[in-house]
């Protein structure tokens, strides 16, 4: 088992890895996780460069959800480590993750269907202590959410609840950004709105590992992609190349591109 002190995520060779000059804000090292007889997450040396936005994408039951769940801690991995921002993340509690910088965002909206736009905003601040009215601004303004700040969420469409739980993870100013199929079952523009929302952030610093199956959204958002297939990645580069790669197009991309 790897220490802290074998993987300096700051340093090489985790940046090598990346191919960038940028330092690794995330890695996992052997990362595995055992369903009794099935290896959901097999051995994943996974690494993202600071300020990237990666796409990871692969068949059903590739085990891309189950990684997410273990860089979240909502899944206690059965082997390996996980790296964060210079921090051996692996035995920490999801809230404990969450004050390191981690957002996470998963498929289906989990908002406050009860509140209003800005209440729901004014969840995560509550545990804060950022200027309240100056990050609700901005939030607001940012996931174009600014005139329906008193609707209640209920009467949201999916894509305005999709932003609004995006916008709920951005209230904290995450390091990094966790999202679990994020246009699924939303219409082009609803997608495109998305899409532009998380160049924004990016373009402000956010790194992001997006899991997505829509090849369009990717070919929007993402530089790298890794693909996962059968617990293990079976490749990674930039998406031009993955989309050329012809046993990627065998597992996956015939369906999906
Ligand atoms: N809690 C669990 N208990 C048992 N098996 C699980 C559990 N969670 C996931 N699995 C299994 O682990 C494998 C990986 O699942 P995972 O959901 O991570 O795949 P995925 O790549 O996200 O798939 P999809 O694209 O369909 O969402 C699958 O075979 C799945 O059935």
């Amino acid at each position: 088992m790897s220490t802290p002190q074998d993987i300096n995520v700051r340093q090489k060779p985790a940046v090598a890895a990346t191919g960038g000059g940028t330092s690794t804000i995330l890695a996992t090292k052997q990362l595995t996780k055992n369903f009794g007889g099935l290896t959901a997450v097999d051995g994943v040396d996974f690494s993202v460069a600071e300020g990237e936005i990666r796409c990871l994408i692969g068949p059903n039951g590739a085990g891309k959800s189950t990684l997410l769940e273990l860089i979240t801690g909502q899944l206690a991995p059965s082997d390996g480590a996980i790296y964060f921002d210079g921090e051996d993340l692996t035995g920490l509690d999801t809230h404990k993750r969450i004050d390191t910088g981690i957002s996470v965002k998963f498929q289906s909206p989990h908002v406050y269907e009860n509140l209003t736009v800005e209440e729901n905003l004014r969840v995560p601040l509550q545990r804060t202590d950022r200027d309240v009215d100056r990050v609700l601004a901005e939030t607001l303004d940012r996931t174009a959410l600014s005139e329906k700040a008193e609707t209640g969420a209920s009467e949201l469409s999916h894509g305005e609840k999709q932003r609004l739980e995006i916008g709920m993870a951005v209230t904290l100013d995450p390091k990094l950004m966790l999202l679990d199929e994020p246009v699924a079952g939303m219409s082009v523009d609803e997608t495109d709105d998305v899409a532009d929302l998380i160049r924004s952030l990016h373009d402000d610093g956010m790194t992001f590992v997006v899991v997505e199956h829509d090849m369009e959204f990717v070919r929007r958002i993402s530089e790298r992609v890794t693909v996962l297939n059968q617990g293990e990645i079976f490749r990674q580069g930039p998406i031009e190349e993955i989309e050329a790669d012809e046993d990627v197009r065998r597992i996956y991309l015939g369906e999906n591109a």
